[in-house]
C-alpha cells in the first residue's frame, strides 16, 4: 500500500491554532487540516489558503485546508483541540472553564465520531479540566488523551534559566509538574544546566525568583498583550509533542496525563513526566519527591480538583 502523510487536525482556526497549522506544515509533519465553527469558515478557509500560498516561497510540501465539516478532518491521526475563548488581563484560566467545557465536550464529540484512531491533545483552558471533559466525550484509551501544559510552562522556566545565566538554551532541562496554574511546581533539583545542577549555579533567591515567575509566565504574556493570551510559545509546545506522537521519538517531557495511582492521586488529570511516542503516552515516571515538593504538588492537584467540580458537581 502507498505510503501516505499523516493527517492532522487544528481545532479552533484562532490565534493558538492558526499559528500551530503553521509551525506544523513548516515541520512537514503531515497534512493540516484547521476546523473552526461554521459562522468564521471562509476566515478559517482563507486563513489556511493564505498559509498554503506560503508553501512554495518556503519550500514545504504539506497541504493546508480550512473548515468547519469534521468529515473533512476524518480519520486524522492527531487532533489538536485549541478551541475556546481565552482569558483577558484581571481574568484566570479558571474563569473559563464553563464555556469552555461546552466547546471541549461538543468538538470531542465530532473527534469521537470522524477520528476514533486519533491521538487528542488537548489545548483549550483551564487544560486540566479540559482534558478532564474531553477524556469523559472521547472515551477513548487513556494514552490517547494528552493535554498541553508542561512543555510549555518547562520551556518558560528554561528560558529565565538561560537568561540568567547567559548560556545556550539548548543546555538547559528542567521539569514543571502539577496544574496549569498558578501553583504549579517547577522542579529546582530535577534541573541543570549542561549537567551541572542550577543549585550549583544561580543563587537559592534568583532560584525562587525564576520559579515564581514560571508560575505566572501566562498571566504575564497575557498583561502585555492586553487582549488575549500566548501563542506562539503553546503552538510550538503543540509541534513538540505531535512530533513526538507521529515521528514515535520517546521523548521525555511532561504532559497531562489521566493518574490512576501514580503520584498517590487517581482520577485526576495533570501534569506529570511520560514517554511521549509512537503510542501516545507509553510510561508515566514517578518521580521522588522530597516532603515540601510533594506537598506544592498536593496543593495543585486541590486547585485542580476544584476546577474540574465546578463542572461535575
Ligand atoms: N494549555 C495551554 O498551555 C494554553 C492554553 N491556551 C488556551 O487555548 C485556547 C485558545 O486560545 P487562542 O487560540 O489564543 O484563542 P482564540 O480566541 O484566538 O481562538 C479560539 C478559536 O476557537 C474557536 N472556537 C470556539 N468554539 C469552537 C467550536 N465549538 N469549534 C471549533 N472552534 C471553536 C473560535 O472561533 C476561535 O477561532 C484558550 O482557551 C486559551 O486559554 C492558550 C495558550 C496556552
Ligand atoms: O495564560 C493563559 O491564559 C494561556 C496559557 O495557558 C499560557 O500562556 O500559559
Amino acid at each position: 500500500m502507498a505510503i501516505k502523510r499523516h493527517k492532522i487536525t487544528v481545532v479552533g482556526a484562532g490565534f493558538t491554532g492558526a499559528t500551530t497549522a503553521l509551525m506544523l506544515a513548516q515541520k512537514e509533519l503531515g497534512d493540516v487540516v484547521l476546523v473552526d465553527i461554521p459562522q468564521l469558515e471562509n476566515p478559517t478557509k482563507g486563513k489556511a489558503l493564505d498559509m498554503l500560498e506560503s508553501t512554495p516561497v518556503q519550500g514545504i510540501d504539506a497541504k493546508i485546508t480550512g473548515t468547519s465539516n469534521y468529515e473533512d478532518a476524518k480519520d486524522s491521526d492527531v487532533v489538536i483541540i485549541t478551541a475556546g475563548i481565552a482569558r483577558k488581563p484581571g481574568m484566570s484560566r479558571d474563569d473559563l472553564v464553563n464555556t469552555n467545557a461546552g466547546i471541549v465536550r461538543s468538538v470531542c464529540e465530532n473527534v469521537k465520531l470522524t477520528s476514533p484512531n486519533a491521538y487528542v491533545i488537548i489545548l483549550s483552558n483551564p487544560v486540566d479540566a479540559m482534558t478532564y471533559v474531553a477524556n469523559e466525550a472521547l472515551g477513548f484509551p487513556k494514552n490517547r488523551v494528552i493535554g498541553q501544559s508542561g512543555v510549555l510552562d518547562t520551556a518558560r522556566y528554561c528560558t529565565f534559566i538561560a537568561q540568567e545565566l547567559n548560556v545556550s538554551v539548548e543546555d538547559v532541562r528542567g521539569f514543571v509538574l502539577g496544574g496549569h496554574g498558578d501553583d504549579m511546581v517547577p522542579l529546582v533539583r530535577y534541573s541543570n544546566v549542561g549537567g551541572i545542577p542550577i543549585e550549583k549555579l544561580i543563587s537559592a533567591e534568583r532560584i525562587e525568583a525564576i520559579v515564581q515567575r514560571t508560575r505566572v509566565g501566562g498571566g504575564e504574556i497575557v498583561g502585555l498583550l492586553g487582549n488575549g493570551s500566548a501563542y506562539y510559545a503553546p503552538a510550538a509546545s503543540l509541534v513538540q509533542m505531535t512530533e513526538a506522537i507521529l515521528k514515535d521519538k520517546k521523548r521525555i517531557i511532561p504532559v497531562i496525563a489521566l493518574l490512576e495511582g501514580e503520584y498517590g492521586y487517581n482520577n485526576l488529570f495533570m501534569g506529570v513526566p511520560v514517554i511521549l511516542g509512537g503510542d501516545g503516552i507509553e510510561k508515566i515516571f514517578e518521580l521522588e519527591l522530597t516532603e515540601s515538593e510533594k506537598a506544592e504538588l498536593d496543593k495543585s492537584a486541590v486547585s485542580v480538583r476544584n476546577v474540574i467540580k465546578v463542572i461535575t458537581g
